[in-house]
């Protein structure tokens, strides 16, 4: 963890008099996703989105239908007062308005049904697409930051972004729809009155587009900050943490850190949301100012004469309501913006390049000819140094290769290469005679069994926990059954209360907790599922084995693996020296290379570290 480091670091804070800030010529750019996010709630579903358009349309048109009809209620009961009509001719227009709002109403829920229907919907499906995005991703990629913050970034908003956009899209049109209707019935009193209520809602809607950027801005800044405190409330309150949190007194510590990432935040919180509701006063003054000067005006008209009461009460009504659907079509423009700049986190992660392209050979030119690395350079994203340099090896079916070497040496990385985890960066590595990377994935990964040292606590059942060495017997119980017994599992599970049923880990209800070495051998049984693999790869599985356990997985090991290549990583002398062929690796770089008896006689690293190991024994 590195916590020092500055929060401000990569940040962009626009100066006075600075070059025009990017995020603002962004301002129109990021609409672009509109048609996307339509595009996705059109594909989610058709039907409600057909029924929401048509509710929207029925929503935006009735208002002024009821204003309408109101005056016509008042003009008429004034010429009933005044006995220039009969009463009962009001009931008729009452029983309308009557209708008209009960439509109305309904109109409402039902979108706020539909709505719900669809957030359900979208909801699954953009985290679909997220989660088969992220299936397709090089390993690499996830163990970038950037990449990481991307992914979270995408994964906490833009589910219920899509949405929201096409719910405000809309309202918007509802508004616009109900502002043109009103806008109709109010240029029969004054074209200057529609100007007025146009006018008077745009600086309130400026400002909150503003605000709206910046509150965006922080949420993108804030990533790094985000995943700090969710791995401070990782670290808190989860189980596999807890032992070493309580030992070492951590505690305090974390959650005074964890206290000072949310002061920091909610100081750019305040400041926004305290500016944000002032303007947001402010400017709405204007509104206000703007209705009470326009009630003023029509009422005098009215005294004059020049409105019946039922008008009056009619441009009343319609400028209330005009200019609160105006504002809401403003402040649906200026949510839109908010969720475009958020989609456009789903598409950056989305448009993120996929996986390189695999090739399609199934067989290699030379079947039998075993694995090759020839002149394998690799260096890590980022890292300033290369981790394998110039590797040479050649291993062939049948034979054993034993890889050993200090932490850090460029082991498991090897192993990452020739599982493709990663590409090389120079140099190739062959199998059968033909590039890794021409081979077709599928039929690579079902050559290769591979157990890493961090291997997987899968918080399933045990049966599944094996089976998900080879996706295809996921669920088959002899195949767990046989694999658990060749990994040396199978007395354990066989102790367990629900045998191959039982769940493990504790997430979940009954889960049942097992020792380090206990995972190690539903781990090897794990590898042992890919029973087509003629490359069967162990790294460091055993290092939490009892010595006696150790040793019967290794003869079992063997015995399995006759006419098959295998490789292990193991810093246990013991178990290496049986191996055909003996890698030392130093700082990326092979050292020494044969088997036990001509490394003993080379008299370099590895007779040394083996005399070193032999003499602690004696
Ligand atoms: N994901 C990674 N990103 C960047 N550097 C890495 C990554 N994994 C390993 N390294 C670096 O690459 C080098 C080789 O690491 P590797 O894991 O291959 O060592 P190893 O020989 O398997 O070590 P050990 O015996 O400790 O398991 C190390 O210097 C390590 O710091």
């Amino acid at each position: 963890m590195v916590f020092h480091q500055s929060r401000h670091q990569g940040r962009r804070t626009p100066a006075a008099g600075a070059p025009p800030d990017p995020e603002r010529t962004r301002f129109f750019s990021v609409f672009r996703f509109s048609g996307r996010a339509l595009g996705l709630v059109w594909q989610t579903s058709r039907g409600l989105t057909l029924t929401i358009g048509a509710l929207t349309l029925v929503a935006g048109l009735l208002p002024a239908g009821v204003a309408y009809v109101g005056k016509w209620i008042v003009d008429g009961a004034l010429a009933a007062m005044e006995g220039r009509a009969e009463a009962a001719s009001l009931i008729g227009w009452i029983a309308l308005e009557c209708t008209l709002v009960a439509a109305l109403a309904g109109a409402q829920r039902a979108l706020d049904v539909c709505q719900s229907l669809l957030r359900a919907q979208l909801g699954q499906r953009v985290n679909v697409i997220i989660l088969e995005k992220a299936l397709r991703m090089e390993l690499a990629q996830f163990e970038d930051s950037e990449f990481y913050d991307r992914l979270t970034r995408a994964r906490r908003e833009a589910s219920s972004r899509p949405l929201s956009l096409v719910m405000r899209t809309f309202g918007l049109i509802q508004n616009l729809i109900a502002l043109l209707s009103y806008g109709g019935l109010l240029l029969a009193f004054s074209p200057l009155a529609v100007l007025v209520l146009v006018l008077a809602g745009l600086p309130a809607f400026v400002a909150e587009t503003r605000f709206s950027g910046e509150a965006f801005r922080l949420f993108r800044w804030r990533a790094p900050e985000t995943r700090k405190r969710a791995y401070l409330e990782m670290a808190l309150a989860r189980e596999d943490f807890a032992k070493e949190v309580k030992i070492f007194d951590l505690g305090p510590l974390f959650l005074q850190r964890y206290r000072q990432i949310f002061n920091d935040l909610y100081q750019e919180d305040r400041n926004l949301t305290l500016r944000r509701g002032f303007w947001g006063y402010v400017l709405g003054l204007l509104g206000t100012l703007s209705l009470y000067g326009a009630y003023a005006w029509i009422g005098w008209s009215a005294v004059q004469g020049a409105l019946t009461i039922g008008s009056m009460t009619m441009y009343f009504l319609v400028f209330k309501q005009g200019q609160s659907a105006f504002s809401a079509g403003l402040s649906a423009v200026g949510g839109m913006f908010e969720d475009n700049l958020y989609l456009s986190n789903l598409y950056e992660f989305l448009e993120e390049p996929d996986a390189l392209p695999a090739g399609s050979a199934k067989v290699g030119p030379k079947p039998g000819d075993g694995v090759r690395f020839e002149d394998v350079w690799f260096t890590y994203p980022g890292a300033g140094e290369p981790a394998l340099c110039g590797i040479n090896l050649h291993l062939k079916p049948g034979q054993k290769l034993a890889l050993v070497g200090e932490n850090g040496s460029g082991k498991t990385t090897l192993i990452k290469l020739l599982t493709r985890l990663y590409e090389v960066e120079r140099g190739r590595i062959l199998l059968d005679g033909l590039a890794l990377c021409d081979w077709d994935r599928g039929r690579l990964r079902e050559r290769i069994g591979v157990i890493f040292q961090d291997f997987v606590r899968y918080q399933m059942s045990v049966g599944e926990n094996i089976g998900a060495g080879d996706v295809t017997a996921f669920a088959d119980r002899d195949r767990w059954q046989t694999a658990a017994e060749r990994g040396l599992a199978a007395e354990l599970i066989d102790r367990l209360p629900d045998g191959y049923d039982t769940q493990l880990g504790r997430w979940f209800h009954k889960g049942q907790e097992l020792s380090g070495g206990q995972w190690q051998k539903i781990a090897v049984a794990r590898a042992l599922m890919r029973r087509e693999a003629d490359i069967l790869v162990l790294d460091e599985p055993t290092a939490a084995l009892d010595a006696e356990a150790e040793a019967r997985i290794f003869e079992q090991f063997r015995e399995m693996t006759q006419d098959r290549m295998a490789i292990l990583i193991s810093h246990r002398f013991s178990t290496v020296r049986q191996a055909d062929l003996i890698v030392v690796l130093r700082r990326g770089r092979v050292m020494e290379q044969g088997d036990h008896a001509t490394l003993i006689q080379l008299d370099g690293d590895y007779a040394r570290l083996f005399k070193l190991q032999a003499k602690g024994y004696q």
